[in-house]
C-alpha cells in the first residue's frame, strides 16, 4: 500500500504528524525553498524526540549541484539519525560528480533518496544511474511551487512510467508536488511507494503557514476510501 509523507518544519509539527499516524516524517523548512533545509541541530533534537521506531527523512536544501556543498550537508544530515536524507537535483552544477561522491555515502549505509522535480523536464535515464550508486529511492517532486501541481506538470501516464522505472530497479519511488486530496486516488492506482504533502496540510494550502491537522484527516479518509 502507498505510503502517506508530511513535510513539517518544527518539533512540535514532527509531533503532531506522529501523533496522527502518518507514515513517513519529513524535516524540510518550506519558507527556505521547495526543499528548503532545517538545521542540522534541530533535525538531531526532532529525530530524538520522536519515538524510534518512527520513519524520518530530511532534506539538505536547495543547494546547487556541486559536490563541496552538496556531500558534507549529506554527510551532516545523516548524521542526525534520520532514515532517508533527501538531495534535490537541481538544474546545472556537476550532477556526474555529485552522484559519484554519493555512491561512496551510499556505500557506508546511508539511505539517499533523489528528488527530481516534474518542472525541470529530468530525463528518467538519470534513475539508472541513481540505481547503480545505491541510492535507495527517487520521487519526483516540483520546484516552482507556482507552476502548479505535479499532476498538471504530467499525464498520469507519464508518472506510470516513473513509477515503473523506479520500482523496476528495486528503489522507493515517491510522488509530490503541490499534491491535493483529489489527487490521491488516481496516484495510489500508479504504486507508487510513497505519496508526499506540505501545501495540501496547512491553512488555506500555504506550505509555508501552520500545520492543520484536520487537513491530513481529510487526505487520510480519501485513502481510506479505496479501500473500500
Ligand atoms: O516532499 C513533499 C513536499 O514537501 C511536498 O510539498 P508541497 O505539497 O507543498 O509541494
Amino acid at each position: 500500500m502507498t505510503a502517506m509523507l508530511a513535510s513539517v518544519n518544527s518539533l512540535a509539527e514532527a509531533l503532531l504528524v506522529e501523533a496522527a499516524a502518518v507514515d513517513i516524517i519529513d524535516l524540510k523548512q518550506p519558507a527556505r525553498g521547495a526543499l528548503g533545509a532545517l538545521d542540522v541541530a534541530e533535525v538531531a533534537e526532532i529525530v530524538r524526540r520522536l519515538q524510534p521506531g518512527s520513519c524520518v527523512s530530511a532534506t539538505i536544501g536547495d543547494l546547487p549541484m556541486q559536490p563541496e556543498l552538496v556531500l558534507p550537508a549529506v554527510q551532516a544530515m545523516a548524521a542526525t539519525g534520520v532514515n532517508y536524507v533527501k538531495i534535490g537535483f537541481f538544474p546545472g552544477g556537476d550532477w556526474l560528480a555529485c552522484v559519484e561522491g554519493l555512491q561512496a555515502i551510499a556505500a557506508r549505509g546511508v539511505a539517499l533518496v533523489a528528488v527530481l522535480f516534474a518542472d525541470t523536464r529530468p530525463d528518467f535515464a538519470m534513475i539508472d544511474a541513481l540505481a547503480q550508486a545505491g541510492f535507495r529511492g527517487v520521487m519526483l517532486d516540483t520546484a516552482n511551487k507556482q507552476l502548479g501541481s505535479l499532476t498538471r506538470l504530467m499525464t498520469l501516464d507519464e508518472l506510470q512510467l516513473f513509477v515503473d522505472r523506479v520500482a523496476g530497479l528495486g528503489l522507493l519511488s515517491g510522488l509530490a508536488g503541490s499534491l491535493r486530496a483529489d489527487d490521491v486516488a488516481g496516484l495510489v492506482q500508479l504504486g507508487p511507494d510513497y505519496l508526499g504533502f506540505r501545501g495540501a496540510l496547512c491553512r488555506e494550502h500555504s506550505r509555508t503557514a501552520q500545520l492543520d491537522v484536520g487537513q491530513i484527516d481529510i487526505i487520510r479518509q480519501h485513502w481510506r476510501a479505496l479501500a473500500y
